[in-house]
This record gives structure tokens, sequence and C-alpha cells, in this order.
């Protein structure tokens, strides 16, 4: 039998939509048949398993899996010799400290003789004894934030993303232990066959990724102005330059990562650029 790839994502949660979302764009096309645990897909020597997140790290240790999509804090967490390849810019989350909100917090020896709920509990050791801090943890597997509510701790330490879990149980965060996004994690010990699958893989991945950071951007120029211009833009080569039907003016074609084209906009403007457009890319790569 030819060698397929084994790929771990979660069975269901928060990371299975956009793990089944990226295969897609890289042009992997998954029976997703209701309840299944395994799938094969259709064009792409691919198996995929539908696991728990948390049990994802340690399945890839044991070759069970030869690479998955799971949450950075659970590879970190659970201490599992897998290698990180790639982060895929979902599911971002930072794992934090909180206390009541009314409590005075005094820095990090607050946290000194109290209880802590958590159900990252080696992440939480780490922490207490990176800052030299003695505290009982409690391991709870849900629900964290009640716990200060009910009595059972007088902090807390869990995921936090948006914050309003947090305030919905009258906690604020203090300190930050980790952030976190989905990524893609490989056995350490994969065959060569599977290598060459996983660097095809990757290549799709990461001209996916690249796309969705960066944006197509044209803009009509005075001639008098191109040199000015190009030097402003943080494009990827030399950008394309083509005339206008306007006599003087030329139309540029580069491309630029979104996070630049608010910083650059104005001086552009002030360059004499006019008809800016910026498209979504589809896969780029470099
Ligand atoms: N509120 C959140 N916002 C963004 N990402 C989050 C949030 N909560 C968790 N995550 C990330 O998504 C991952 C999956 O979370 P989810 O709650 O779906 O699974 P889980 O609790 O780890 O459970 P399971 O092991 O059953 O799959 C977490 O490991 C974390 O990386
Ligand atoms: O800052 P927020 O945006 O409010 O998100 C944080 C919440 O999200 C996660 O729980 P989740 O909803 O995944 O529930 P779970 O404990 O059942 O996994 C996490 O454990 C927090 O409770
Ligand atoms: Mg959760």
């Amino acid at each position: 039998m030819s060698t397929r790839l084994k790929i771990a994502i979660q069975k269901s949660g928060r990371l299975q939509n956009d793990s089944l979302q990226i295969l897609k764009e890289c042009g992997i096309s998954i029976d997703n048949g209701k309840d299944q645990l395994k799938a094969q897909a259709r064009n792409f020597p691919l198996e995929v398993l539908y696991l728990r997140n948390s049990d994802i790290p340690q399945y890839v240790q044991d070759g069970v899996a030869d690479i998955a999509i799971v949450g950075e804090n659970v590879v970190i967490e659970k201490q599992k010799e897998v290698e990180i390849l790639q982060k895929l810019g979902f599911s971002k989350c930072r794992l934090k400290m909180a206390i009541p909100k009314d409590e005075a917090y005094t820095g990090l020896d607050y946290f000194n003789g109290k209880r802590i709920a958590t159900s990252y509990p080696n992440s939480l050791q780490a922490f207490l004894d990176r800052n030299n801090l003695d505290s009982e943890i409690h391991v709870i597997s849900g629900s964290v934030e009640i716990a200060p509510n009910i009595g059972l701790s007088d902090a807390i330490c869990d995921i936090v993303s948006s914050g309003s879990t947090l305030f919905k149980n009258g906690l604020k965060e203090v300190e930050e232990i980790l952030s976190s996004e989905a990524c893609l994690v490989k056995n350490v010990n994969i065959s060569e066959d599977k290598n060459a699958l996983l660097s095809d893989l990757l290549f799709r991945m990461r001209a996916v990724l690249a796309a969705k950071n960066n944006k197509y951007l044209l803009l009509n120029v005075p001639n008098d102005n191109i040199e000015a211009i190009n030097s402003i833009l943080p494009g990827m080569k030399s950008p394309t330059v083509m005339p206008l039907m306007q006599e003087g003016w030329s139309s540029i074609h580069t491309v630029i990562n979104d996070k630049d084209f608010w910083e650059v906009i104005d001086q552009l403007k002030a360059n004499g650029a006019e008809g800016i457009l910026t498209i979504p890319i589809g896969k780029m790569i470099l």
C-alpha cells in the first residue's frame, strides 16, 4: 500500500472548523461523515483522525498520528516530544492568572499560600517555580472561572481570549503565563516517505497563510512620483508599473502585508497616489 500521512485534528470544539478549512484551502477534500472518527482525503495521501485536542500531543509522540493541528498551549502543557512546525494563526488565546476583581493585587507574592484552580497544572507549576512561589494547585477539567465563586480557590489559571468569561465571573487578569495559537506539529521520527508528503503539505499551508497576511495593492500615481512611491512600498520585489490612458500617470501593482497598509497609506496619499485598492490573495508562493 502506498504511504499515507496520518493527521490528527480536533474531533469537536474550537479548533475543528478552522483545521478543516485550512486543509480545504490547501486543495485537500475530506469525506467528513458525521460521527466518523477516521476519514480519507480524496485527492491527497492523507488520513484524518478526529481526536480530543488534549489527547493529541500523546498520540503524535507515540506515532498514532504523524502530524496534527493542536493548540500550542496543550503542546506546552502536555510536555510530550513533538515538534512544532508552523503556527497557523487561528484560535489565538493566552494562559492567564486571574483573581476576584475586588481583591487588591500586590504582585507575584500575592499567589504565595493561595489555592489556584486550573486545567493546566504543568504550565502553572512551571510559572510558580520560575517565580519561586509556593501555592496549592487544584486541578479541574472545565468551568475553571467559577472556582473562586464557590469557595474552591482564591485564584485561577485559565485560557483567556475576549475576557468575557472572566468578566462575567467577577474576575480580573493579573499575570500572563503564555500566549497560544493553533499549530501544526509532527512526530519527531517520521519516515522519509512521510516527510516528503509533509513537505508538500507544508508548502501548501505556507502559501495559504502568506496569502491571508497579504493583499494585492493597486494605485494610480503621477509619473514624477513613481520613484518616491516605490521607496515607500514594502512590496515583494519590484512593483509592476503600467501606463494609464491619462497622460503622465501610471498604475502601480504590488503586494503588501496587511499590517503595513495603514502605516504607509498617508505617505502614499502625500505623494499623489489615487484610486488605491487592495484585493484579497488566494495563494502566495514566495
Ligand atoms: N476562548 C478561546 N478563544 C480562542 N481559542 C481558545 C479559547 N479557548 C480555547 N482556545 C484554544 O482552542 C483549543 C481548543 O479548545 P477547546 O475548548 O475546543 O478544546 P479543549 O478544551 O482543549 O478540549 P478537547 O480536549 O475536548 O478537544 C485550546 O487548546 C486553545 O488552544
Ligand atoms: O476570554 P473568553 O473569550 O471568554 O474565553 C475564555 C473561555 O474559553 C475557554 O472555555 P471554552 O468556552 O472553550 O469552554 P470549555 O471549558 O468547555 O473548553 C476558556 O477555558 C475560558 O473559559
Ligand atoms: Mg475550551
